[in-house]
């Protein structure tokens, strides 16, 4: 039987293990999806960031599992829904970022939302949703209401932060996806384990009544 195993686990010295996860960043342009990143990365927001796309690594120790975080931050595109399949293989979660002072941004996250689950149930790819820039509260345009209402309908965690005044609410963020992430490895494998007892009893049974 071949189970399909995508928790990473690397074993290091003294026989402790490191589980590895990949968060994909995307949304649309000028969401703040870099300065996210670079929030959650260094605490810091700078301010300003070039046109880099880059995947970025941060180590932390989430209910007492070394974690490694490799973070994906993608550049939007003159499509600023498409997303290429190499992505999304390499993705364990994904964050969708809009801006709340941005309608369009908030659209593009629902079309990203629909090609990200093309054909596969929403319990298998779990996905966060962020209205960024809250600080901005008088040029809003994406009510917290709305964001709520497609992240409960589509069974996506939702939230809304600023990466330019706090960094817990950023590190909220990403640590419930490496939750999820978990979460979902944890079902995959008791799936697994469960397909495979099934196929077994089968066999035994099916070899009884044959004699
Ligand atoms: N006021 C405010 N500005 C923000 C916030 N987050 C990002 N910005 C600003 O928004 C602009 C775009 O931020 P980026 O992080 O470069 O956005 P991006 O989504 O990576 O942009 P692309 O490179 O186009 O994909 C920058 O000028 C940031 O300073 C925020 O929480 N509040």
């Amino acid at each position: 039987m071949v189970v399909e195993d995508r928790s990473r686990v690397e074993v290091m010295e003294g026989n402790q293990q490191r589980v590895e996860v990949n968060i994909l960043l995307l949304g649309g342009r000028s969401v703040g999806k870099t300065a996210l990143t670079v929030r959650f990365l260094t605490r810091r927001f700078i301010g300003e960031y070039g046109d880099i796309e880059s995947i970025y690594s941060r180590v932390d120790r989430i209910d007492g599992q070394e974690t490694c975080i490799n973070i994906w931050d993608s550049l939007a595109g003159l499509n600023s829904s498409s997303i290429s399949d190499k992505q999304l293989q390499w993705a364990d979660g994904t964050i969708l970022v809009y801006d709340i002072c941005d309608r369009g941004s908030f659209e593009a996250v629902r079309q990203q939302l629909q090609l990200i689950r093309r054909g596969r149930k929403p319990s298998s790819v779990p996905v966060v949703i962020v209205g960024n820039k809250r600080d901005l509260q008088q040029h809003r345009r994406v009510s917290g209401e709305e964001g709520q209402l497609l992240a409960l309908t589509e069974r996506c965690g939702f939230f809304e932060v600023s990466a330019a005044e706090t960094y817990h609410g950023v590190l909220l963020v990403f640590h419930q996806l490496v939750d999820l992430v978990r979460e979902t490895r944890a079902l995959r494998k008791s799936v697994a384990r469960v397909k495979g007892i099934v196929r077994t009893v089968s066999a035994v049974f099916g070899k009884k009544r044959a004699e």
